[in-house]
């Protein structure tokens, strides 16, 4: 994989708040990076950062070889390579959709700038809308020309701020596909941001979870997913179960069952959905059990430990005792 852009240790301080502090992550050219945390952890200062709209106060942003910031040393916003699709698009209103495309490239011949725009329409297929103005667009036309636009200057990345978040739901996930699965084609490295974990898990090739300025952790949506680093990073991807259990010679034992754990583990995250309906001896009470849609959410307290478990089916009442177990592979454990 090809670095397209590095962020090394880079923090930014407001006043009392480290709203970024010491962020290390990689780029890849042809991939998709998300970037997931809850509002306020960080994320559209970090964007600012590398975009260039902004100095760090440490560490430093390098691609290609060159240092863009560091310390003193910030490289313009034009001068970057990097190219920013906002959470509103930002669309020139008075200019139609090929002047929006165009807009960035006054330093081309004509000929060669109007070849640009044709194949940037074309390949966004938006070629039909070029002589429509921004108010005229649906949200999603919107987004590509935004996209178009970030993408004419040929950026070795592109930054994108939460671009599905004026899209209605069933637009969202045709247009999300679609529209990454073109930008991997182009070869760009694109890092975007967003709270939604859907988003962020259908979307990624390399997931960056974040909290509080920090790095919580990366890694694939599969890794981050099955192997959480620590609670707070497991339930940034959805709901999770901390089960506390007593560890002795090697073995923890928990209401819901024993995992082996060479390294001393005090409690184990299980998701939901990995709970399941033992054989054994009833082990704890369902709460009350709701459906909700694909699932039953069963609600359980397990020796005064409360659990979540979503099944297919029903399994009781409210009162009902029953036996809960987890498959060990679907077990973390947490790290004492
Ligand atoms: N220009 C600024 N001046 C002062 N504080 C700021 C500034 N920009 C951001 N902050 C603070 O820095 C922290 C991180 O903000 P940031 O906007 O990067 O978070 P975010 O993760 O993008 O949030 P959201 O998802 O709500 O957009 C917050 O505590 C915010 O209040």
């Amino acid at each position: 994989m090809t670095a397209a852009l590095t962020v090394q240790s880079v923090s930014k301080q407001y006043g009392a708040v480290a709203a970024v502090d010491a962020v290390s992550l990689t780029i890849e050219a042809g991939r998709v990076t998300c970037l997931l945390g809850p509002s306020g952890c960080g994320k559209s200062t970090l964007l600012r950062l590398i975009a260039g709209l902004e100095p760090v106060d440490a560490g430093a942003i390098v691609s290609g070889g060159r240092t863009l910031s560091a310390t003193g040393a910030t490289v313009a916003p034009e001068a970057r390579r990097v190219g920013l699709v906002f959470q509103d698009y930002a669309l020139f209103p008075h200019l139609d959709v090929a002047a929006n495309i165009g807009f960035g490239l006054a330093d081309l011949p004509a000929a060669a700038r109007r070849d640009r725009v044709a194949a940037l329409l074309d390949h966004l297929q938006i070629a039909h809308r070029a002589t429509a103005y921004p108010h005229t667009l649906s949200g999603g036309e919107q987004q590509r020309v935004a996209i178009a636009r970030a993408l004419a200057r040929e950026p070795a990345v592109l930054l994108m701020d939460e671009p599905f978040s004026g899209l209605d739901a069933h637009l969202r996930g045709a247009l999300r596909d679609s529209v990454f699965d073109m930008l991997r084609a182009s070869g760009t490295a694109v890092l975007c941001v967003t709270h939604d974990a859907d988003d962020a898990m259908r979307m990624a090739d390399q997931l960056v979870l974040m909290a509080g300025g920090r790095v919580l952790q990366q890694g694939t949506p599969e890794h981050c997913y099955r192997e959480p680093a620590s609670v707070a990073a497991a339930r940034l991807l959805g709901e999770a179960n901390v089960i506390a259990g007593v560890a002795k010679d090697g073995v923890l034992s928990t209401p819901i069952g024993s995992f082996p754990s060479p390294a001393g583990a005090t409690a184990v995250i299980v998701r939901p959905q990995h709970l399941r309906v033992g054989a054994g001896k009833a082990n704890a009470t369902i709460l009350s059990s709701r459906f909700v849609g694909a699932t039953f959410a069963v609600e359980l307290d397990a020796a005064g430990q409360r659990l979540m478990m979503w099944t297919g089916q029903p399994r009781g009442a409210a009162g009902d005792a029953i036996a809960v177990e987890a498959p060990a592979d679907m077990v973390r454990l947490l790290p004492a």
